[in-house]
């Protein structure tokens, strides 16, 4: 196969590639960033028993119609203690913020709406409703309720809930195993050391390592190779039985040293896509090496992170069980766009700001594939299929990793 696809056609041929991972159990502890592949149920209701949300009095309502009410205090129950005996008419109980409500008691008087003229007496100076300052058991949510589904990836937030509705463990997809293999002999992988003629450092396997932790993979191993075909048909090969994902950069459009293609057809790689109408990134290969899925995508690095962000990450979310969207978010462009007409989707980095409620994407940045520090003023990618555009009009986006507002 040596036909160029379309990117929709790409994205359909990478999505078929990526098959959800088994699921596996983890503790809550263990189980930031990982994907979920059931939902996180309630074990219990929050809070587990109604209770006073100011500091105040517990009473009956009912006592406090027509105010002032003395009432006489039983005892005081702070948070942590078991909730008093039941409550009598005309009686009170002192009562702290969290601290469990008596039986009988529906409603908490502030300690500021109160006045205690004598030990053991409390005067109620406002007319309480029932419920005031009171959250009832399984208010946030009862027991057995969904609190996060499936396909949800677990932050600071997601695990904050599972474990104060008392979930010890929870089931997850198995992370991505991932190699990186990132060729071509003008590379130097260490910035320290002095450039010999010809010579550049590498980016791709910084770039390539951060992405995939970004898409919620593991980076098993990042190697850096020279354009040599054996060598780097060992090392995909190697990795192919050890990983469910292998990436490489460079050396994949019709160089002298662009041996990637014919090293996954030695490889038995079943390919699927070859060429994409993708501009940046249209040397864009995806294959199937026995159960591993292989990835190739341009040296340019500018280029490969546009494959990574627009079809990578849709096998990524295939294998964590999420749904894939490339461009899930719409913004609208700052000023008309006027491109040479090409058959290709284009991907442009764009700073995207919300203007009076509007989100407004600025595509002014350098575009060439040899630029690379505009990237980092842009905070976003825009997908472009038309070369003549009106300021206004509404474009597919995607965040950049950590860019999302
Ligand atoms: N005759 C043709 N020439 C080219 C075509 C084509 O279709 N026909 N496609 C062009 C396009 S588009 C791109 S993009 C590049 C991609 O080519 P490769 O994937 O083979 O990448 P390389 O040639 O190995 O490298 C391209 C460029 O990027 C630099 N590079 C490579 N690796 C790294 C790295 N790890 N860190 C930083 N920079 C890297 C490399 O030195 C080159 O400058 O091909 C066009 N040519
Ligand atoms: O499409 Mo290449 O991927 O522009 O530089």
């Amino acid at each position: 196969m040596d036909a160029y696809c379309t990117f929709e056609d790409a994205v359909r041929r990478v999505t078929a590639l990526g098959h959800a991972l088994p699921g596996e159990e983890v503790a809550l502890a263990e189980a930031e960033g990982r994907v979920l592949a059931a939902p996180v149920l309630a074990r219990i209701p929050v809070p587990p028993f109604t209770r006073a949300m100011m500091d105040g009095f517990a009473v009956r309502s009912a006592d406090a119609q027509v105010p002032p009410v003395r009432l006489r205090v039983r005892t005081t129950t702070a948070a942590g203690d078991a909730a008093a005996p039941p409550l009598g008419p005309g009686e009170a109980v002192r009562i702290l913020t969290g601290a469990p409500l008596p039986p009988g008691a529906d409603a908490v008087v502030r300690f500021e709406w109160c006045d205690e003229p004598e030990p053991g007496v409390v005067t109620v100076l406002r007319r309480i409703s029932p419920g005031e300052s009171v959250q009832p058991e399984g208010d946030d949510a009862p027991a057995g309720s969904t609190l996060i589904t499936a396909g949800t990836r677990l932050g600071p937030l997601e695990r904050a809930l599972a474990q104060t509705f008392g979930v010890a463990r929870v089931r997850v997809r198995r992370v991505p195993r991932v190699a990186i293999v990132v060729t071509g002999s003008e590379l130097v992988t260490t910035p320290e050391t002095p450039l010999g003629p010809g010579q550049i450092y590498s980016c791709n396997d910084t770039l390539m390592a951060g992405l995939v932790a970004s898409a919620g993979g593991q980076v098993m191993a990042v190697d850096v190779l020279p354009d040599h075909p054996d060598r780097i048909k060992e090392a995909i090969a190697r990795h192919a039985a050890a990983c469910d994902c292998v990436i490489t950069t460079g050396g994949a459009s019709a160089g002298d040293y662009d041996f990637i293609p014919s090293v996954l057809a030695d490889l038995g790689g079943e390919m699927s896509v070859h060429k994409v109408w993708l501009r940046p990134g249209s040397p864009f290969l995806a294959a199937r090496v026995g159960a591993c899925t292989v990835f190739s995508l341009s040296g340019n690095p500018a280029a490969a992170l546009v494959q990574f962000e627009s079809l990578v990450r849709v096998w990524f979310d295939a294998a964590l069980g999420r749904p894939a969207k490339p461009f899930p978010a719409t913004g609208r462009l700052a000023h008309a766009l006027h491109l040479k007409p090409v058959k290709h989707t284009r991907v442009l980095r764009a700073r995207a700001a919300l203007t009076d409620g509007v989100l407004t994407v600025d595509t002014s940045l350098a575009q060439s594939s040899g630029v690379l520090s505009s990237l980092v003023a842009s905070n976003c990618l825009v997908r472009i299929d038309e070369p003549d555009l009106p300021a206004g009009t509404p474009v597919p986006l995607r965040w950049l990793p950590g860019c999302a507002p």
